[in-house]
């Protein structure tokens, strides 16, 4: 599916049957190809936060932990994300940020790795807080981690733990999860899975693919607000393994204040401390616009999208742009990148056009596909702008060489 002319992208749009739930986002007047980095405000979350501020907290006070259910949110939340992921409501919770809850997988999945096995396998390209917290586990635990490009083939007997993130945040690339999943099985490895990229983008199949451990991120695809809390998944035959941070609301009794730690049964031993409500809220209050959406109508049109845009971009931009993104849909996750020796200038020119993308070091241009509020004429137009910025060279200006400090 492609369009060759704006009226056949706005004719695209009009046959869209994912088109109405862009109603539910508020969204400013910019054309936004970066919701795979910070999702947009939904209309749901702005007044859920505004009833927990002003009436759960405001009026509320303490007793709001029991009469506005505050104290279940972490499962409450995380019921609404296990659909979206494959997995059972009782094997998801939601906590603490990704990186935090990546520790915690992480030494779980080492204690119940096979005797003997301490060596964490990735890819140098994998997101660097996975690199780092897989650093520092192993530099607690006694265990090592080993970088290959490709892990595949470096999978052996020594590899306790598989840790990769499904779509590559850099290049877009996805790996197939139940194929690799099932390659680690058969040399007694156990898999971890950071579905920051994936979840609310892609079906994902946790269960079905036979993962062992996986982690997510709130703020990106499922629109929960800038720190959003994070969620993590762990396969029921791995729920008794322990946690290093053995906070109190992962205690059996957490108001029994007892001195000694005892973990709850199930998933909740997973939790550390107290949620931060109000982030919590506006994620539970955003991931409602998931309820009646079906995740391969998502990807379909995410595929569509991406299309539009890699066509548009070799048509106008080629002599400029390389593509850094698997071609294929079928091995890309929900984003498209471009790769330009000059790419931070131009896309700090892009974003003053209008047009809000990423920039990843050393030369990358991010796009990413978010297709409950983009349109097939919001790519449209962004690649034109595009064009004009590259053709004209509008990006070699001095305002736009300045780094910021985020990118
Ligand atoms: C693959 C991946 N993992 C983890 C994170 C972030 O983790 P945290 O929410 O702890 O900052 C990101 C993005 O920031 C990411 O792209
Ligand atoms: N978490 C972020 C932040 O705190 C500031 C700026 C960007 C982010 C991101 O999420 C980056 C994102 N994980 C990426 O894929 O690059």
């Amino acid at each position: 599916m492609s369009a060759a002319t704006r009226a056949e992208a706005a004719a695209l749009d009009a046959a869209d049957p994912l088109a109405h739930h862009r109603a539910a986002f508020d969204l400013p007047d910019v054309i936004y190809l970066d919701g795979n980095s910070l999702g947009p405000l939904t209309r749901a979350a702005r007044e859920r936060v505004a009833t927990v501020v002003g009436e759960e907290w405001g009026e509320g006070l303490i007793r709001s932990w029991n009469t506005a259910g505050w104290v279940d949110l972490p499962t409450r939340v995380a019921a609404k994300i296990a659909p979206l992921i494959g997995a059972a409501p009782r094997d998801v919770i939601v906590t603490d940020s990704t990186s935090v809850n990546l520790f915690k997988v992480l030494s779980a999945a080492l204690s119940e790795a096979l005797p003997g096995r301490r060596t964490i396998l990735s890819e140098p390209g994998n997101f660097p807080t996975d690199l780092y917290i897989a650093e520092g586990v192993a530099a607690g635990e006694g265990a090592a981690l080993a970088l290959s490009d490709d892990p595949l083939a470096a999978l052996d007997e020594s590899v306790a733990v598989l840790m990769l993130t499904e779509v590559d945040y850099r290049t877009g690339r996805r790996h197939d999860m139940a194929r690799v999943t099932a390659a680690a099985h058969r040399v007694g490895a156990l898999t971890v899975w950071d579905l920051a990229h994936s979840a609310g983008a892609l079906p994902v199949d946790l269960a079905g693919a036979g993962a062992d451990f996986a982690v997510g991120c709130g703020y990106k695809y499922l629109n929960g607000g800038p720190g959003a809390p994070a969620f993590l998944y762990v396969a029921p035959q791995h729920q008794d393994a322990t946690q290093p941070l053995s906070g109190w609301f992962g205690h059996a009794a957490p108001f029994a204040f007892e001195p000694a730690y005892q973990p709850a049964a199930g998933i909740e031993r997973f939790l550390t401390g107290t949620p931060s409500v109000i982030a919590m809220s506006a994620l539970d209050a955003a991931l409602d616009v998931f309820a009646d959406v079906d995740l391969t109508a998502v990807a379909a049109k995410s595929a569509a999208l991406a299309d539009l845009m890699i066509a548009r971009v070799d048509a106008l931009c080629g002599d400029h742009l390389t593509l850094a993104s698997p071609r294929s849909a079928a091995t890309r996750g929900s984003q498209v990148s471009f790769r330009h020796p000059s790419g931070y200038p131009v896309m700090q020119a892009l974003i003053a056009a209008g047009v809000i993308g990423d920039f990843r070091a050393p030369d990358i241009l991010r796009f990413g596909f978010t297709p409950l509020y983009t349109r097939f004429v919001d790519v449209f137009d962004a690649v034109d702008i595009l064009a004009d910025i590259l053709a004209a060279r509008r990006w070699d200006a001095p305002q736009f060489h300045r780094r910021a400090a985020v990118t």
